[in-house]
Protein backbone atom coordinates (compact mmCIF):
# COMPACT_ATOMS: atom_id res chain seq x y z
CA UNK A 1 0.00 0.00 0.00
CA UNK A 2 1.39 3.50 -0.89
CA UNK A 3 0.59 6.61 0.79
CA UNK A 4 0.54 10.01 -0.31
CA UNK A 5 1.56 12.89 2.98
CA UNK A 6 0.69 16.43 2.34
CA UNK A 7 3.47 18.86 3.62
CA UNK A 8 4.92 22.49 3.26
CA UNK A 9 7.75 22.87 1.25
CA UNK A 10 9.44 24.55 4.55
CA UNK A 11 12.64 22.71 5.80
CA UNK A 12 10.76 21.68 9.34
CA UNK A 13 7.75 21.07 7.71
CA UNK A 14 9.93 18.76 5.81
CA UNK A 15 11.97 17.09 8.29
CA UNK A 16 9.20 16.48 10.70
CA UNK A 17 7.60 14.63 8.03
CA UNK A 18 10.10 12.77 6.94
CA UNK A 19 10.58 11.79 10.42
CA UNK A 20 7.45 10.15 10.45
CA UNK A 21 7.33 8.20 7.25
CA UNK A 22 10.71 6.79 9.00
CA UNK A 23 8.57 5.83 12.33
CA UNK A 24 5.86 4.52 10.38
CA UNK A 25 8.09 2.75 7.78
CA UNK A 26 9.26 1.14 11.46
CA UNK A 27 5.65 0.24 12.41
CA UNK A 28 4.51 -0.82 8.75
CA UNK A 29 7.65 -2.28 7.14
CA UNK A 30 5.36 -3.10 3.77
CA UNK A 31 3.68 0.28 3.13
CA UNK A 32 5.09 2.80 1.16
CA UNK A 33 5.25 6.62 1.47
CA UNK A 34 5.42 9.44 -0.67
CA UNK A 35 5.64 13.15 0.40
CA UNK A 36 3.79 16.06 -1.90
CA UNK A 37 4.59 19.50 -0.47
CA UNK A 38 1.80 21.93 -1.10
CA UNK A 39 2.79 25.77 -0.54
CA UNK A 40 0.39 27.63 1.69
CA UNK A 41 -1.05 30.80 3.08
CA UNK A 42 1.70 30.68 5.76
CA UNK A 43 4.49 30.26 3.48
CA UNK A 44 3.96 33.05 1.79
CA UNK A 45 2.71 35.82 4.02
CA UNK A 46 6.10 37.03 5.34
CA UNK A 47 4.49 38.93 8.60
CA UNK A 48 5.34 37.24 12.25
CA UNK A 49 3.08 34.72 12.22
CA UNK A 50 1.63 34.39 16.12
CA UNK A 51 -1.34 36.32 15.52
CA UNK A 52 -4.56 34.59 16.62
CA UNK A 53 -6.51 35.23 13.61
CA UNK A 54 -4.35 33.53 11.27
CA UNK A 55 -4.12 30.26 12.98
CA UNK A 56 -4.72 27.37 10.64
CA UNK A 57 -2.85 29.50 7.65
CA UNK A 58 -0.37 26.68 7.62
CA UNK A 59 -2.62 23.77 7.61
CA UNK A 60 -6.08 24.65 5.87
CA UNK A 61 -4.56 24.29 2.49
CA UNK A 62 -2.87 21.20 2.94
CA UNK A 63 -6.15 19.67 5.03
CA UNK A 64 -8.03 20.63 2.16
CA UNK A 65 -5.91 18.23 -0.06
CA UNK A 66 -7.00 15.36 2.78
CA UNK A 67 -10.47 16.42 2.71
CA UNK A 68 -10.62 16.07 -1.34
CA UNK A 69 -8.45 12.82 -1.30
CA UNK A 70 -5.70 14.38 -3.24
CA UNK A 71 -3.41 13.21 -0.73
CA UNK A 72 -3.94 10.71 2.47
CA UNK A 73 -3.00 12.15 5.70
CA UNK A 74 -1.34 15.40 6.88
CA UNK A 75 1.22 16.36 9.09
CA UNK A 76 1.61 19.46 10.98
CA UNK A 77 3.49 20.92 13.54
CA UNK A 78 0.33 20.70 16.46
CA UNK A 79 0.94 24.36 17.84
CA UNK A 80 -0.27 25.92 14.14
CA UNK A 81 -3.53 23.12 13.77
CA UNK A 82 -6.50 25.30 14.85
CA UNK A 83 -9.08 23.59 17.39
CA UNK A 84 -11.61 22.88 14.54
CA UNK A 85 -11.18 20.69 11.84
CA UNK A 86 -13.30 20.70 9.04
CA UNK A 87 -15.54 17.65 10.53
CA UNK A 88 -14.58 15.11 7.94
CA UNK A 89 -10.70 15.26 9.59
CA UNK A 90 -9.75 14.22 12.89
CA UNK A 91 -5.97 14.30 14.23
CA UNK A 92 -5.59 10.58 13.73
CA UNK A 93 -2.36 10.23 15.02
CA UNK A 94 -0.20 12.21 18.01
CA UNK A 95 3.37 10.58 18.02
CA UNK A 96 5.91 11.06 20.63
CA UNK A 97 6.46 14.59 21.26
CA UNK A 98 9.80 16.78 21.37
CA UNK A 99 10.88 18.92 24.41
CA UNK A 100 8.35 21.45 24.81
CA UNK A 101 10.54 24.81 25.88
CA UNK A 102 11.94 27.62 23.92
CA UNK A 103 15.60 27.99 23.85
CA UNK A 104 17.50 30.97 23.56
CA UNK A 105 20.00 31.19 20.77
CA UNK A 106 22.83 33.96 20.41
CA UNK A 107 26.20 33.91 17.93
CA UNK A 108 28.57 33.82 20.93
CA UNK A 109 26.97 31.76 23.14
CA UNK A 110 25.57 34.18 26.01
CA UNK A 111 21.84 33.50 27.51
CA UNK A 112 19.24 35.36 28.41
CA UNK A 113 20.57 36.18 31.53
CA UNK A 114 24.53 37.08 30.76
CA UNK A 115 23.47 39.07 27.23
CA UNK A 116 24.75 42.63 27.33
CA UNK A 117 22.38 45.46 28.35
CA UNK A 118 20.54 47.10 25.30
CA UNK A 119 20.75 43.61 22.83
CA UNK A 120 18.39 43.31 20.69
CA UNK A 121 16.53 40.00 21.36
CA UNK A 122 14.10 38.97 17.80
CA UNK A 123 10.92 37.17 18.18
CA UNK A 124 8.04 36.06 16.40
CA UNK A 125 5.89 35.62 19.02
CA UNK A 126 4.45 38.83 21.36
CA UNK A 127 4.26 36.37 24.32
CA UNK A 128 7.80 35.30 23.89
CA UNK A 129 8.41 39.29 23.83
CA UNK A 130 6.99 39.68 26.63
CA UNK A 131 8.46 37.07 28.53
CA UNK A 132 12.24 38.36 27.45
CA UNK A 133 11.01 41.89 28.81
CA UNK A 134 9.76 40.41 32.24
CA UNK A 135 12.94 39.14 32.83
CA UNK A 136 15.34 41.17 31.48
CA UNK A 137 13.78 44.88 31.19
CA UNK A 138 17.27 46.34 29.97
CA UNK A 139 16.97 44.64 26.33
CA UNK A 140 14.78 45.47 23.25
CA UNK A 141 12.42 43.15 21.91
CA UNK A 142 11.76 43.20 18.07
CA UNK A 143 9.69 40.72 16.06
CA UNK A 144 11.85 38.39 13.48
CA UNK A 145 10.45 37.20 10.26
CA UNK A 146 10.84 33.77 8.29
CA UNK A 147 11.26 30.37 9.01
CA UNK A 148 13.36 29.26 11.28
CA UNK A 149 16.72 28.80 9.03
CA UNK A 150 16.36 32.43 7.99
CA UNK A 151 15.68 33.60 11.66
CA UNK A 152 18.75 32.07 12.77
CA UNK A 153 21.02 33.46 9.86
CA UNK A 154 19.70 37.06 11.00
CA UNK A 155 21.67 37.08 14.62
CA UNK A 156 25.03 36.68 12.12
CA UNK A 157 24.43 40.23 10.89
CA UNK A 158 23.56 43.14 12.42
CA UNK A 159 19.96 43.60 13.40
CA UNK A 160 19.85 40.87 16.16
CA UNK A 161 21.86 39.76 18.95
CA UNK A 162 19.67 36.66 19.72
CA UNK A 163 16.96 35.22 19.17
CA UNK A 164 14.13 33.19 20.66
CA UNK A 165 12.79 29.97 19.14
CA UNK A 166 10.80 26.77 20.28
CA UNK A 167 13.92 24.00 21.02
CA UNK A 168 11.63 21.44 19.11
CA UNK A 169 11.87 23.51 14.93
CA UNK A 170 16.03 23.08 15.60
CA UNK A 171 16.05 19.40 17.27
CA UNK A 172 14.36 18.82 14.23
CA UNK A 173 16.23 20.49 11.69
CA UNK A 174 18.98 19.27 13.48
CA UNK A 175 20.49 22.57 13.73
CA UNK A 176 23.64 22.76 15.49
CA UNK A 177 23.89 26.05 17.03
CA UNK A 178 24.54 27.47 20.21
CA UNK A 179 21.44 28.04 22.21
CA UNK A 180 20.44 28.08 25.77
CA UNK A 181 17.66 26.65 27.19
CA UNK A 182 14.79 28.39 28.55
CA UNK A 183 13.34 27.21 31.51
CA UNK A 184 9.37 26.47 31.19
CA UNK A 185 8.71 28.27 34.17
CA UNK A 186 9.92 31.71 32.90
CA UNK A 187 8.95 30.76 29.24
CA UNK A 188 5.31 28.64 29.33
CA UNK A 189 5.27 27.35 26.07
CA UNK A 190 2.77 27.50 23.48
CA UNK A 191 -0.18 24.88 23.46
CA UNK A 192 1.41 21.81 21.67
CA UNK A 193 4.67 22.84 21.39
CA UNK A 194 6.61 20.19 20.59
CA UNK A 195 3.54 18.04 19.47
CA UNK A 196 3.32 16.54 15.83
CA UNK A 197 -0.13 16.12 14.63
CA UNK A 198 -1.18 14.05 11.52
CA UNK A 199 -4.75 14.66 10.43
CA UNK A 200 -6.44 12.03 8.55
CA UNK A 201 -10.23 11.41 6.84
CA UNK A 202 -12.52 10.33 10.05
CA UNK A 203 -13.92 7.81 7.89
CA UNK A 204 -10.75 6.48 6.69
CA UNK A 205 -10.06 3.47 9.27
CA UNK A 206 -7.20 1.82 7.21
CA UNK A 207 -4.77 4.95 6.98
CA UNK A 208 -6.04 5.45 10.96
CA UNK A 209 -4.98 2.21 11.99
CA UNK A 210 -1.92 2.69 10.00
CA UNK A 211 -1.31 5.95 11.99
CA UNK A 212 -2.14 4.64 15.50
CA UNK A 213 1.01 2.20 15.18
CA UNK A 214 3.22 5.46 16.05
CA UNK A 215 1.27 6.68 18.74
CA UNK A 216 2.12 7.90 21.67
CA UNK A 217 -0.31 8.08 24.80
CA UNK A 218 1.41 10.39 27.06
CA UNK A 219 1.57 13.01 24.34
CA UNK A 220 -1.94 12.54 23.06
CA UNK A 221 -3.44 13.05 27.28
CA UNK A 222 -0.77 16.33 27.48
CA UNK A 223 -1.87 17.78 24.61
CA UNK A 224 -5.47 17.14 24.84
CA UNK A 225 -5.19 18.57 28.24
CA UNK A 226 -3.42 22.04 26.89
CA UNK A 227 -5.88 22.47 23.83
CA UNK A 228 -8.81 22.32 26.11
CA UNK A 229 -7.25 24.93 28.27
CA UNK A 230 -6.73 26.82 25.08
CA UNK A 231 -10.38 26.76 24.44
CA UNK A 232 -11.36 27.79 27.02
CA UNK A 233 -9.65 30.88 27.70
CA UNK A 234 -10.13 31.37 23.82
CA UNK A 235 -13.62 31.43 23.89
CA UNK A 236 -14.12 33.91 26.76
CA UNK A 237 -11.19 35.96 26.23
CA UNK A 238 -8.93 35.60 22.57
CA UNK A 239 -4.97 36.24 24.01
CA UNK A 240 -2.57 33.54 24.25
CA UNK A 241 -1.79 31.59 27.11
CA UNK A 242 1.27 29.66 27.76
CA UNK A 243 0.82 25.68 29.06
CA UNK A 244 2.39 22.54 28.89
CA UNK A 245 1.06 19.40 30.81
CA UNK A 246 3.54 16.21 31.53
CA UNK A 247 2.09 13.30 32.50
CA UNK A 248 3.35 10.50 35.19
CA UNK A 249 2.69 6.30 35.63
CA UNK A 250 -0.88 7.94 36.88
CA UNK A 251 -1.42 11.67 36.92
CA UNK A 252 -1.09 14.87 34.59
CA UNK A 253 0.22 18.36 35.62
CA UNK A 254 -1.08 21.18 33.94
CA UNK A 255 0.93 24.03 34.18
CA UNK A 256 -0.47 27.61 32.79
CA UNK A 257 0.58 31.25 32.75
CA UNK A 258 -0.66 34.18 30.86
CA UNK A 259 0.94 38.40 31.38
CA UNK A 260 -1.01 41.17 30.75
CA UNK A 261 0.81 42.36 27.52
CA UNK A 262 2.62 45.36 29.29
CA UNK A 263 4.56 42.30 31.45
CA UNK A 264 3.27 44.02 34.68
CA UNK A 265 1.14 41.52 35.28
CA UNK A 266 0.32 37.49 35.39
CA UNK A 267 -1.23 34.81 36.47
CA UNK A 268 -0.37 31.06 37.45
CA UNK A 269 -2.28 27.77 37.56
CA UNK A 270 -0.75 24.29 38.12
CA UNK A 271 -3.12 21.79 38.64
CA UNK A 272 -2.86 17.63 39.16
CA UNK A 273 -5.29 15.52 37.80
CA UNK A 274 -6.30 11.88 36.73
CA UNK A 275 -4.55 10.78 33.57
CA UNK A 276 -7.29 10.00 32.38
CA UNK A 277 -9.61 13.05 31.73
CA UNK A 278 -6.87 15.18 30.47
CA UNK A 279 -9.98 17.25 29.61
CA UNK A 280 -11.73 17.44 32.89
CA UNK A 281 -8.34 18.78 34.41
CA UNK A 282 -7.84 21.39 31.13
CA UNK A 283 -11.46 22.71 31.79
CA UNK A 284 -10.76 23.13 35.65
CA UNK A 285 -7.33 24.76 35.22
CA UNK A 286 -9.32 27.57 32.41
CA UNK A 287 -12.28 27.93 35.49
CA UNK A 288 -9.39 28.18 37.86
CA UNK A 289 -7.87 30.97 35.71
CA UNK A 290 -11.10 32.69 34.96
CA UNK A 291 -11.81 32.83 38.88
CA UNK A 292 -8.52 34.60 39.27
CA UNK A 293 -9.21 37.33 36.91
CA UNK A 294 -7.81 36.04 33.28
CA UNK A 295 -10.38 38.04 31.48
CA UNK A 296 -8.49 41.35 32.47
CA UNK A 297 -5.38 40.43 31.23
CA UNK A 298 -6.89 39.77 28.16
CA UNK A 299 -7.14 43.99 28.05
CA UNK A 300 -5.31 45.33 24.92
CA UNK A 301 -4.00 42.18 23.67
CA UNK A 302 -5.43 42.20 20.29
CA UNK A 303 -4.51 45.79 19.85
CA UNK A 304 -0.54 44.91 20.60
CA UNK A 305 -0.63 42.30 18.43
CA UNK A 306 -2.12 44.29 15.11
CA UNK A 307 0.44 47.01 16.11
CA UNK A 308 3.86 44.19 16.37
CA UNK A 309 3.02 42.52 12.95
CA UNK A 310 2.71 46.12 11.52
CA UNK A 311 6.27 46.71 12.46
N1 LIG B 1 4.77 28.99 14.77
C1 LIG B 1 5.87 28.50 14.02
C2 LIG B 1 6.36 27.18 14.53
N2 LIG B 1 5.59 26.09 14.47
C3 LIG B 1 6.27 25.04 15.04
C4 LIG B 1 7.50 25.50 15.45
C5 LIG B 1 8.55 24.70 16.12
C6 LIG B 1 8.20 23.29 16.46
C7 LIG B 1 7.15 23.12 17.53
O1 LIG B 1 6.97 23.99 18.40
O2 LIG B 1 6.50 22.08 17.53
C8 LIG B 1 7.59 26.87 15.09
C9 LIG B 1 8.74 27.77 15.29
C10 LIG B 1 8.85 28.36 16.67
O3 LIG B 1 7.87 28.45 17.40
O4 LIG B 1 9.95 28.76 17.05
Amino acid sequence: MKYVVGARGSQLSIAQTNWVIDELKKANPDAEYEIKTITTKGDTDNRPLFTIDQKGIFEKEIDKAVALKEIDFAVHSLKDVPSELDENLILACIPKREAVNDVFISPDGSSLDSIKPGAVIGTSSLRRAVQVSRKRPDVTVKPIRGNIETRIKKISGDNYDAIVLAKAGITRLGLDVKHTELSTDDFSPSPGQGAIAIVARADDSQTIEMLKRIEDADSRLEIEAERTLSDFVDSGCRFPVGAYAKSNDSDITLTVTAFSVDGKQSLHVSKTGDKNNPKSLGKSAGEELRKKGVNDLALNWREKVEEWNKT
